[in-house]
């Protein structure tokens, strides 16, 4: 897996998908570490006086946009008008998201939104897929949800906790599975399928979802429209 990319094209990348937020706007807030350079730029524009409410994708974004000053709600409250999320490859209109285990909350939101914002380093963009996908499963379904993603092709890694010699264990209390397939010639057929294995919560194949692509590096920003 790729090491992370530089944090100013990380920076560059999130300030600038926060210049799209306007005042009076609801805003998804994505998980992991180039999101937070988007979260804490609106929260530096709340302080200068923008109007705009929050809604995290995780513990992880809450706290940090509680601590940036950006005001939060929940999905039940309000329409979304735009969602800033990172991603861990793109290629195309597809990402690969989880790396931070909060894939299910954040397609919740970003599918919710308007318009999706992604944000990412150069060692993100890709030609083709073929990072291993995450899967957010129940914990009582480790042992079929393996089987059915060998059928499919994967080679399916239990996600465990750097700091501890457990298993990661996401915001929801589920467990996550990264998934090898190679490369990914169809991740929409890949998408459907990972979707009716019983016991998964979530995949983290987000495909068609995103509407820009900010992709940051040291010297600027290249933003696509999808
Ligand atoms: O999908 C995610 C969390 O579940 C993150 O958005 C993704 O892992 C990218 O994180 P980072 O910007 O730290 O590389």
């Amino acid at each position: 897996m790729k090491q992370g990319g530089s944090d100013d094209a990380k920076r560059a990348a999130g300030e600038s998908a926060a210049e799209a937020v306007e005042d009076g706007m609801v805003v998804g807030l994505g998980t992991g570490s180039t999101a937070a350079h988007a979260i804490r730029a609106i929260g530096a524009a709340v302080d200068a006086g923008l109007d705009v409410t929050g809604v995290p994708t995780s513990f992880q974004s809450r706290e940090l946009a509680r601590e940036a000053g950006i005001p939060l709600t929940d999905l039940d409250a309000a329409e979304i008008d735009l969602a800033i999320d990172g991603a861990d490859q793109v290629a195309g209109g597809c990402l690969v998201k989880g790396g931070g285990a909060a894939h299910a909350r954040e397609k919740i939101v970003d599918t919710a939104a308007d318009r999706l914002l992604v944000v990412v380093d150069p060692t993100k963009e890709a030609d083709v897929l073929d990072h291993p996908v995450p899967l957010e499963l129940l914990p009582a379904a480790r042992r079929p949800v393996a089987a059915a993603v060998e059928r499919l092709g994967g080679e399916p890694e239990l996600r465990r906790a750097e700091r501890k010699d457990g298993p990661v264990v996401t915001d929801n209390g589920n467990l996550v599975f990264d998934c090898a397939f190679g490369a990914i010639a169809d991740p929409a057929a890949l998408a459907a399928d990972l979707a009716t294995i019983p016991g998964v919560v979530e995949h983290g194949l987000f495909v068609d979802v995103a509407d820009e692509i900010h992709g940051g590096t040291a010297d600027g920003v290249t933003v696509t429209e999808l």
